[in-house]
């Protein structure tokens, strides 16, 4: 790919992973190469992905035993490294695809579930809040009034 084909193209992604909530990394476990390159995909969501957004990783291929470049020891410890959970899929056989995918839609649900606790808590304390200086302002009118009344 040319130099200005791979600046428009990071133009692109970089779009795309502004409001990404779940991200699936995959390499293909009969090319060493493949899982070398994940270190570049991992960095660039970090940068342009929001903080929140799931991911899983995936080595792809596993119909491929003999091929076979990448263990599943390295593909597992990768994951662990960056905090994702692991599969091993197969695109030809539909291996595992289901679970991966399935897997993520429910991190990114789980995700959202948080956000929105966390949004309500959050709602909850600034009603408080503002019941209890609704609370104190009409005492302090009592005592101004109170006042007014004594002279
Ligand atoms: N044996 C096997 N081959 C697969 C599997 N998944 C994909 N392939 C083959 O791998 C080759 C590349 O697949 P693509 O889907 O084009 O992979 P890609 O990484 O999206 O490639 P680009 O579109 O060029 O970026 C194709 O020949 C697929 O048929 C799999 O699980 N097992």
């Amino acid at each position: 790919m040319g130099h200005s084909g791979t600046e428009r193209y990071q133009t692109i992604t970089k779009q795309y992973y502004r409001r990404a909530q779940g991200v699936i990394f995959v390499y293909d476990i009969t090319s060493e190469s493949s899982f070398q390159h994940l270190m570049k995909w991992a960095g660039d969501v970090d940068e342009f992905a929001p903080d929140k957004v799931q991911r899983v990783l995936i080595g792809n291929k596993s119909d491929e035993e003999l091929r076979r470049q990448v263990t599943k020891d390295q593909g597992s410890k990768l994951a662990e490294t960056y905090g994702m959970e692991f599969f091993e899929t197969s695109a030809s056989t539909s291996s595992n695809i289901s679970e991966a995918f399935t897997r993520l839609t429910e991190l990114v649900l789980q995700a959202h579930h948080r956000d929105v606790d966390n949004l309500l808590g959050a709602l909850d304390d600034y009603l408080d809040n503002n019941a209890l200086e609704e609370e104190n302002e009409s005492e302090g009118t009592d005592v101004n009034t109170h006042r007014t009344c004594a002279c």
